[in-house]
C-alpha cells in the first residue's frame, strides 16, 4: 500500500488529530495558521488551538493577487502561474513557521488549505441561465503537499457546489460541531472582508440552523482607507471613522441594495462590494464632495448597520441571543460599537475569546474542522431548512 494511504487511513481511525488550518482571506492580510488538536468528530468533536499565527503578506504578494482579485478582465496566464505561485509561497510560510515553533511535520496528520478565493459567482449574481453557482480559489494542493511532505486537503468550496450549495458560507459546518450550546442562543458572526454569521439556536436542532454572508466587513473600508490615506492599509482600531460624521443620506443610499433583502442563506464578496459599490452610492446621494473622513465614518456605520439587520432579520427572535464576534473586525471599536447599539436589547455582543478561541484564528480553525471531518466524519445537517448540504469537503493530495 502507498505509505501516504496508509496513514490517511490510520489518521481517519485515530481519535486524535493535528491538523494545520489554514485561511487566506478576502482582506489579502495574510496567512492565518493554526495548529489543532482535535479530538473524535461530529458533535463529540473537542478542538483546542495549540499555535496560531497570522503571517503578513509582503507588497509583492499582495499586488500579485490584486491582478485578478475579484476582476473580470485578467490575464489567464497571470491566473494559471498564480495557482501554483500561491502555493509555493504558502508553503514556505508554513515550513518557516514549523520551524520557528519547532514543531516536526511528521507530528502533522494533515494540512487543510483554504488557498485564495480570487472570484466568487453565485448564481444569483452573475445570472446566466446556463451556468450554476461558481468559486475559484488558488494555491494548488499538491504543490503544498509536495513542498511540506504532508498530506494536503485543499479546494473545499467546490464540493460544496457539487452537493447543491454555493461555495460558501462554510462556517456552520464548523461552528454547529464546536461552539452549539444546549442554554444559550448563539450567533457566531465573523467580520472579516465580507461578513458572514452562523444561527446556533439553543438545543443545537440541527434542522434550524443556518449560515448566510451579510454584505461587506471591511472591504469597501479597506479599498478606500488604502486609496485614500497612503500610509495605511485599514482604519486601525476605526479612529478615522470616529473623528468623522455619519452622513444619513450616503448611509441610506448604501444600504439600499437588493442582496440586503434577498432571503438567506446567500453569499457575496468583493466582487459586489467594492469602489464602484461606493461610487454608486454617492453618485445617487449626491455626497461626491463628502470629507474623506465622514465617507470613512459613514461606510463604518453601513458596516455595522447591514451587520444588524442582517441578523435581526433572519434571526427573527425575542429570546435572549448572544452575538460571539471574531475575524479582523473585532479589533474596530468604531464599528463593534456601533454594532451593539444597532441590535435590540435581548442581543449581547461578546468576543469568541469567551468561549476559548482566539477570534482571529477561527477560520483557520474551521478548515481544520472540516478536514477532520472528511477523515473520520460524516455528513451532518440531514433535513436542514435552509438547504445546508449534507457533505464533507476537500480534495486531497499526497506528498
Ligand atoms: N486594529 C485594527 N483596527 C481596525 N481594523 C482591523 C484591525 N485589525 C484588523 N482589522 C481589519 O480586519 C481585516 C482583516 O480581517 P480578517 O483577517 O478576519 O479578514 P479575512 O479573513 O481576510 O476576510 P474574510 O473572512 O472575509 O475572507 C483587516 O483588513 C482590517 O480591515
Ligand atoms: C468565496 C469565499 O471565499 N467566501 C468567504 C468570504 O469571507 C467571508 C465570507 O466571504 C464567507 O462566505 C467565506 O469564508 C468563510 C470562511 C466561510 O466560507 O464560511
Amino acid at each position: 500500500m502507498n505509505k501516504y494511504i496508509e496513514r490517511l487511513y490510520n489518521s481517519g481511525n485515530k481519535s486524535r488529530r493535528k491538523i494545520l488550518g489554514l485561511m487566506s482571506g478576502t482582506s489579502l492580510d495574510g496567512l492565518d495558521i493554526a495548529l489543532c488538536d482535535i479530538q473524535y468528530h461530529g458533535q463529540q468533536t473537542l478542538v483546542r488551538v495549540e499555535r496560531f499565527t497570522t503571517v503578513e503578506y509582503d507588497v509583492e504578494f499582495r499586488l500579485a493577487i490584486q491582478q485578478v482579485f475579484a476582476r473580470r478582465d485578467v490575464d489567464l496566464q497571470e491566473v494559471t502561474l498564480l495557482n501554483g505561485w500561491v502555493a509555493d509561497c504558502h508553503a514556505a510560510l508554513i515550513n518557516q513557521t514549523l520551524n520557528k515553533w519547532q514543531v516536526d511535520p511528521e507530528t502533522i496528520d494533515c494540512i487543510a488549505s483554504h488557498g485564495q478565493t480570487i472570484f466568487h459567482c453565485p448564481k444569483e449574481q452573475h445570472g446566466l441561465p446556463d451556468y450554476g453557482n461558481g468559486t475559484l480559489q488558488i494555491g494548488d494542493g499538491d504543490r503544498l503537499a509536495t513542498a511540506t511532505g504532508i498530506i494536503t486537503l485543499s479546494d473545499f468550496r467546490q464540493k460544496h457546489i457539487a452537493a447543491g450549495g454555493e461555495g460558501a458560507p462554510l462556517a456552520v459546518y464548523g461552528d454547529y460541531l464546536v461552539f452549539g450550546s444546549e442554554t444559550e442562543n448563539r450567533v457566531l458572526l465573523n467580520i472579516g472582508g465580507i461578513a458572514n454569521f452562523t444561527w446556533l439556536p439553543a438545543g443545537q436542532q440541527a434542522t434550524d440552523v443556518f449560515s448566510t454572508d451579510i454584505g461587506p466587513g471591511n472591504t469597501i473600508l479597506d479599498a478606500f482607507v488604502s486609496k485614500h490615506f497612503s500610509h495605511l492599509r485599514y482604519d486601525k482600531n476605526g479612529e478615522i471613522a470616529k473623528r468623522g460624521t455619519v452622513n444619513e443620506a450616503l448611509l441610506n443610499e448604501l444600504l439600499r441594495f437588493e442582496f440586503f433583502d434577498a432571503p438567506v442563506p446567500k453569499t457575496t464578496g468583493p466582487e459586489v462590494f467594492n469602489l464602484e459599490y461606493l461610487h454608486q452610492s454617492r453618485l445617487h446621494s449626491q455626497t461626491l464632495t463628502l470629507p474623506t473622513e465622514d465617507v470613512v465614518a459613514t461606510l463604518t456605520a453601513f458596516t455595522a448597520k447591514a451587520i444588524a439587520n442582517g441578523i435581526v432579520d433572519a434571526v427573527q427572535t425575542s429570546m435572549d441571543t448572544t452575538v460571539y464576534l471574531s475575524g479582523g473586525g473585532v479589533h474596530n471599536p468604531t464599528l463593534t460599537s456601533a454594532i451593539q447599539a444597532d441590535l435590540p436589547a435581548n442581543f449581547t455582543l461578546k468576543n469568541l475569546a469567551e468561549l476559548g478561541i482566539d477570534p482571529d484564528a477561527k477560520e483557520a480553525l474551521l478548515f481544520a474542522i472540516l478536514a477532520n471531518e472528511t477523515l473520520a466524519g460524516s455528513p451532518c445537517f440531514k433535513d436542514n431548512r435552509y438547504g445546508i448540504p449534507e457533505t464533507t469537503m476537500g480534495k486531497i493530495s499526497l506528498p
